[in-house]
């Protein structure tokens, strides 16, 4: 990994440091996926099947998993991995069961009272990621705050394996939401899919989960389309930016580091650290755990856009942290909760030495759906909130009419509109 000292760069530099390998969609992705959806919306299930033989390398006539599949996945997974799907299911339950928002309601002036409630978004529709890694971790984080909502319908989408089934793990995980309809579709197709809906596929009312940067853009494109449909968050390629003091263990830094470096050549990971010592001790552990990991190809390739990047001071180190808003942020230091309150950019943040990021990949109970490229400046990971539309509700009587009434009577008219002013003052004549 390349070492950088961030206080002899300028600010072009600096910027350069924080770029994403893969920052702008490249023009092929933007217009292979808009000719995707020019096929779906034209060919329906025609374009979907000709996608899957094209990127997959599969032929599906009907890519809905049946209730045969289904039960052939749940006999051939391991009892260990069901035990662990069951044991994080439960702690992603609990945590994000805990979050649900309660409803509210305030009296804003005697006899007008003003509520907000939850509704569920009807019709979902869920991505898992099955290119590189089948993910049913992403499927647990997926159906299980989708259930806790109410959500009506939920449709998932995962890349089909090379014999045309899906990966039995990730059925067995989907079925966190016990009617949830599994459709074998990857990439922008499936993406497309569920935006527009085919003769097979529901259309659904917003998108979600992560993936490549085909469904990454896929995603964007769904929601700029006339009419288009509501997504969860920009959740691209993985990232991880770890803030190491002296006192960080060389190897569980290297860990951290190559466990986001393996999810593809796209992702990438930062370490910053204040102590040049942890510096080198971490790049040799590096290049010893690297040689050991099946996945080194393209952990590789990860590492040859990630960066050692030494500063000042763990002061300095947060400031970076911030300007690069990462998925996720490791802080490897000394009483990390003194630093927490400093942090204000990050997808999630996993303190001090016992806390690996893979723990929230898979079952410490919070989402590992999180914004990527920057987007954690403005955007959250998946919650209950995230598959809900929060509505407001007012309620007044005569008394509250005629309390709050002529403030707004006298805003309509400060607007030059004369009915919303007579809408009100109808009111207050005959409430008087
Ligand atoms: N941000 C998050 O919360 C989060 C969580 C989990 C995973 N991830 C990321 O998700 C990504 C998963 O990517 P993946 O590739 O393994 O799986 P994927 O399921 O996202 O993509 C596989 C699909 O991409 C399509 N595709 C591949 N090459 C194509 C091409 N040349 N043209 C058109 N379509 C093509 C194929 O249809 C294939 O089914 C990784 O980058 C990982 O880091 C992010
Ligand atoms: N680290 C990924 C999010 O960036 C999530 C994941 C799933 N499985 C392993 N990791
Ligand atoms: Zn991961």
């Amino acid at each position: 990994m390349k070492r950088i000292d961030w206080n002899a760069l300028d600010e072009g530099e600096r910027a350069a440091v924080l770029q994403r390998p893969v920052q702008a969609v490249s023009d092929a992705v933007r217009s292979g996926v808009a000719a995707i959806f020019d096929a779906v919306v034209a060919d329906g299930d025609a374009a979907l099947r000709a996608c899957t033989r094209q990127f997959d390398g599969v032929m599906l006539d009907d890519f809905e998993v049946d209730v045969v599949e289904f039960d052939a996945a749940r006999a051939s997974v391991s009892a260990e991995v069901q035990a662990a799907i069951d044991e994080a299911a439960g702690r992603i339950e609990a945590f994000h069961r805990a979050g649900i928002a309660a409803p509210y309601e305030v009296e804003t002036a005697p006899g007008l009272r003003c509520e907000r409630v939850q509704r569920p978004i009807a019709r979902v529709g869920l991505y898992v990621p099955a290119g590189s890694a089948p993910l049913p971790s992403t499927a647990l984080m997926l159906t299980i705050p989708a259930r806790l909502a109410g959500c009506i319908e939920i449709i998932l989408c995962t890349p089909p394996r090379k014999d045309g089934t899906a990966d039995p793990a990730v059925l067995l995980a989907a079925r966190q939401a016990p009617g949830v309809r599994v459709f074998k579709l990857g990439g922008a197709q499936a993406i497309a899919a569920m935006a527009v809906g085919t003769e097979r596929v529901p259309r659904c009312d917003k998108l979600f989960g992560p993936g490549n940067g085909w469904v990454d853009e896929a995603k964007r494109q769904a929601l700029q389309r006339p009419g288009g449909i509501a997504i969860d968050m920009p959740a691209g390629p993985s990232e991880v930016l770890v803030i190491a003091d002296a006192g960080a263990d060389p190897a569980f830094v290297a860990s951290d580091l190559l466990s986001q470096a393996e999810h593809g050549p796209d992702s990438q990971v930062l370490l910053v650290s204040d102590s040049d010592a942890l510096l080198d001790a971490v790049a040799v552990e590096v290049d010893a755990q690297l040689a050991q990991l099946p996945r080194a190809a393209i952990a590789t390739q990860a590492l040859s856009a990630s960066r050692l990047v030494w500063v000042r001071d763990i002061t300095q180190a947060i400031e970076v942290s911030d300007a690069y808003a990462p998925e996720h942020l490791i802080l490897a230091v000394r009483e990390p909760r003194a630093w927490l309150e400093r942090v204000h950019n990050a997808g999630s943040i996993f303190l001090g030495d016992w806390t690996p990021e893979a723990l929230g990949d898979y079952c410490s109970g919070s989402n590992h759906v999180l914004p990527t490229g920057g987007a954690a400046r403005a955007w959250s990971g998946l919650s209950v909130a995230s598959f809900q539309k929060a509505i407001t509700v007012q309620d007044a009587t005569r008394a509250g009419i005629a309390a709050a009434g002529p403030c707004a009577a006298t805003l309509a008219h400060a607007e030059g509109l004369q009915a919303h002013a007579r809408a009100v003052e109808l009111r207050l004549e005959r409430a008087a």
